[in-house]
């Protein structure tokens, strides 16, 4: 079987997207994120006042994989622990009959704020995945020999609905070709590499190694570049109480590119205005990746494009124009 299911920002700025995702006998919304590899969910197991607000899994003690424990900390030093079980999960009518699902008993103060993220479903190499004292399987790694093709393509949206296709490439949500990558799966994440980057019509060769990930909300590369691309906009300034750079909300922001397999992944110029500070101005979707190691081509990159992630005998990334 193949599937799909939507894709709707959690806010008005596209801070994260949540999917809507059967857990057992629950519905959850969740944060689909190919930088990691956990399905995790706000459970019955926690505390009556961290679960205001969500939705959560109400576990069932017959399905509990006993002595199995889980624990995830994220880029932003947020984090969740737990126990695990093994229950149905269903994703656009895809059906995992005993996924493992790793049911929170303790999050960060990040996700118990974060009143419309119920947990995240991990999409990226199972290998990542946190589960003692044996490793669990990705949702994707659970379902691969059910789909038609072993793939899911990914169409989050400027400010609007999109959608995670299981199994499946969606004709209607491209246009053009689809040019395609072998990945990096080395590190457990979808891997690429970009050849040169461009800002407005001026192109500049470079070596961009990155991540796909759309767990996170903006585009991070080397700083050598992100200082080129606001030295081309007007009244920009790194504002270190606002943790990045900032410029005013009128100023006409110029596309960005990367070019990847040897075709420019264009970043419209209009998404880089990502919001507006507490202070005045807008802060900016392109931001250094100090003390990263590598670029993080999240939300602000991928919502121009319909991304296929193939998981075949050479795992590949296919770039389509949305
Ligand atoms: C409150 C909250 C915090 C973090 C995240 C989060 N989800 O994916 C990621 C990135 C970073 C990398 O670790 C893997 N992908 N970060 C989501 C949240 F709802």
């Amino acid at each position: 079987t193949n599937g799909s299911a939507p894709a709707v920002p959690s806010d008005q700025y596209d801070s994260l997207y949540l999917s809507p995702v059967t857990v057992g006998s629950s519905t959850l919304h969740l944060d689909f994120d190919t930088g990691s590899s956990d399905l995790w969910v706000f459970s019955s197991l926690q505390a009556q006042s961290s679960l205001v607000g969500h939705d959560y899994y109400m576990v069932d003690p017959a399905k509990e994989k006993q002595g199995y424990t889980w624990k995830i900390s994220y880029g932003d030093g947020s984090g969740a622990s737990g126990k695990v079980y093994a229950d149905k999960v269903v994703v656009g009518g895809v059906t995992a009959t005993a996924q493992a699902v790793e049911a929170a008993t303790a999050v960060s103060a990040q996700f118990t704020q974060d009143v419309d993220t119920d947990g995240l479903l991990g999409l990226a190499m199972s290998t990542l995945n946190t589960v003692k004292p044996q490793q669990q399987k990705t949702f994707f790694d659970t379902v691969l020999k059910q789909l038609a093709q072993p793939l899911f393509a990914v169409d989050l949206k400027y400010h609007a609905a999109g959608s995670y296709d299981f199994g499946f490439i969606d004709k209607s949500k491209y246009t053009g070709a689809i040019n395609y990558v072998n990945a990096d799966t080395s590190k457990g994440w979808w891997g690429v590499s970009a050849t040169a980057y461009s800002i407005g019509n001026a192109s500049t060769s470079a070596t961009v190694s990155g991540i796909l990930d759309t767990g996170t909300t903006l585009l991070y590369v080397d700083t050598p570049i992100v200082k080129a691309y606001y030295a081309k906009v007007k009244g920009s300034k790194m504002d270190n109480t606002q943790g990045g750079y900032v410029f005013p909300c009128s100023a006409t922001l110029p596309d960005f590119s990367l070019t990847i397999g040897g075709v420019k992944q264009i970043v419209p110029g209009k998404h880089i205005n990502y919001s507006p500070t507490s202070a005045g101005n807008c802060f900016g979707g392109i931001q250094t990746n100090d003390g990263i190691g590598f670029s993080i081509l999240g939300d602000i990159f991928l919502k121009s494009k319909y991304v296929i992630h193939e998981m075949g005998s050479t795992p590949r990334i296919g770039f389509a124009q949305q």
